[in-house]
């Protein structure tokens, strides 16, 4: 049996993770639940999962909480009340799946305290990857990837020799813009950059995907989970989103993971390693869908991913601002306060501005995140 703590259980990650649960009661037990304002589902994930502790961003949340429980289930509210659910308790593993750098310190405190991590937010490695990655080492704590590219290279690396890996490939849908030009860009709406052509995400990942930001973070993401150099990191355009990566070996040889778009089966890989268990989900039928697709990527229609690329091979604190200037940028757009193409106007100037650092500690990773974020506000258009 093993106990869960969710960071995150009220999102699109957080609640998959949940069916797993649900489908495998004899594998899996809620130890505590994580979530921001959604007191509503958060009641009714208590009333399923009984969990001993939950956590919620802030005091009128833990109060609407209260009156909405009916059983017993301690209830506490803000950053330290999060740490402590992340290293506490008897829990043994940790699922990541807050949004945002947000999730960077109580993913580094469940490391601390010896939690095996499933991690689905990106951003953590993205914003301090030297630090996640030397925490793990000395800690000696496993982190098994939820992000579906990441899953499906981590299934194709099982039993490799590190030293026949030629390149890895990320495969990208395009996202909810793909078939459109830059200039068709202009004007578009936050509900058109909301309808994802594959999967069914939060809000945050969905523009990120539009934007091609989400494969410069997933770039960035396999560089530390697999330690692998930029130059053998590679993103190939994939409309369908069956192929979730794949890894060219020295021989020539391609090993692929492939599947209908769900993030259940990474979830649940990621729960259940080295098993593998059974999944009430639909099968993937490659003769009914006939053909896959696959386009080259294309750097001057998605200046992000440049971006990304350049961010991570500078390395230091060059990730952290490229992701903290977005996460401002998308929270911008979101509230309908700047257009779509604004969002690569403000990485772009946003990194201009910073003084990189070489080597960050996390004081000055956390500074520097602020103030990158401050930096994303303030650009007027
Ligand atoms: N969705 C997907 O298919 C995939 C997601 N990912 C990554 O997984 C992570 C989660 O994504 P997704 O599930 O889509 O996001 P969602 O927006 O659906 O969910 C985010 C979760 O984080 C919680 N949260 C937000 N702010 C706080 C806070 N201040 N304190 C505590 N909890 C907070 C939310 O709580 P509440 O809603 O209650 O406010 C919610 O539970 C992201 O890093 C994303 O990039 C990676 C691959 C695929
Ligand atoms: C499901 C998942 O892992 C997402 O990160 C997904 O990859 C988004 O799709 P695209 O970024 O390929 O549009
Ligand atoms: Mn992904």
């Amino acid at each position: 049996m093993s106990r869960l703590v969710i960071l995150g259980s009220t999102g699109s990650i957080g609640t998959q993770t949940l069916d797993v649960v649900r489908q495998h009661p004899e594998l899996f037990q809620i130890e505590a639940l994580a979530a921001g304002h959604n007191t509503e589902r958060l009641a009714e994930q208590i009333e399923e999962f009984c969990p001993k502790r939950v956590v919620v961003a802030d005091k009128a949340a833990a109060d609407r909480l209260r009156s909405e429980v009916r059983q017993p289930v301690q209830v506490s509210y803000g950053e330290e009340a999060l740490l402590e659910a992340a290293a506490g308790g008897d829990a043994d593993y940790v699922v990541s799946a807050m949004v945002g750098s947000i999730g960077l310190k109580p993913t580094l405190a469940a490391i601390e305290a010896g939690r095996t991590i499933g991690l689905a937010n990106k951003e953590t490695l993205v914003t301090a990857g030297h630090i996640v990655t030397e925490r793990l080492r000395a800690c000696g704590v496993t982190m098994l990837p939820i992000d579906s590219e990441h899953s499906a290279i981590y299934q194709c690396l099982q039993g490799e020799a590190r030293s026949s890996v030629a390149a890895i490939t990320l495969t990208a849908s395009g996202g909810s813009f793909r078939d459109r030009t830059r200039d068709e860009l202009k004007g578009v709406t936050v509900e058109e950059a909301l309808n994802h052509p594959n999967w069914s995400m939060g809000a945050k990942i969905t523009i990120d995907s539009a934007t091609m930001v989400n494969k410069g973070l997933e770039v960035i993401e396999a560089h530390w989970l697999f330690q692998m150099p930029y130059e053998q990191i590679k993103v190939l355009i994939h409309p369908e989103s069956i192929i979730h990566s794949f890894v060219q070996f020295a021989d020539t040889s391609v090993i692929a993971q492939l599947g209908l778009p769900d993030m259940r089966v990474p979830i649940q890989y990621a729960l259940s390693y080295p098993d593998r268990l059974p999944l009430a989900a639909e099968q993937l039928d490659l003769a009914a869908l006939g053909k896959l697709q696959f386009k080259e990527m294309d750097f001057a229609r998605f200046p992000c991913l440049r971006m990304a690329y350049e961010s991570g091979r500078a390395g230091g604190s060059m990730p952290t601002v490229f992701n903290a200037a977005n996460e401002a940028a998308v929270a911008r757009f979101l509230r309908g306060e700047i257009e779509f193409l604004h969002i690569e106007t403000i990485i772009e100037q946003v990194l201009a501005k910073h003084q990189p650092q070489a080597e960050p500690g996390l004081e000055a990773i956390l500074e520097i995140d602020a103030w990158a974020r401050r930096q994303a506000e303030a650009v007027s258009f």
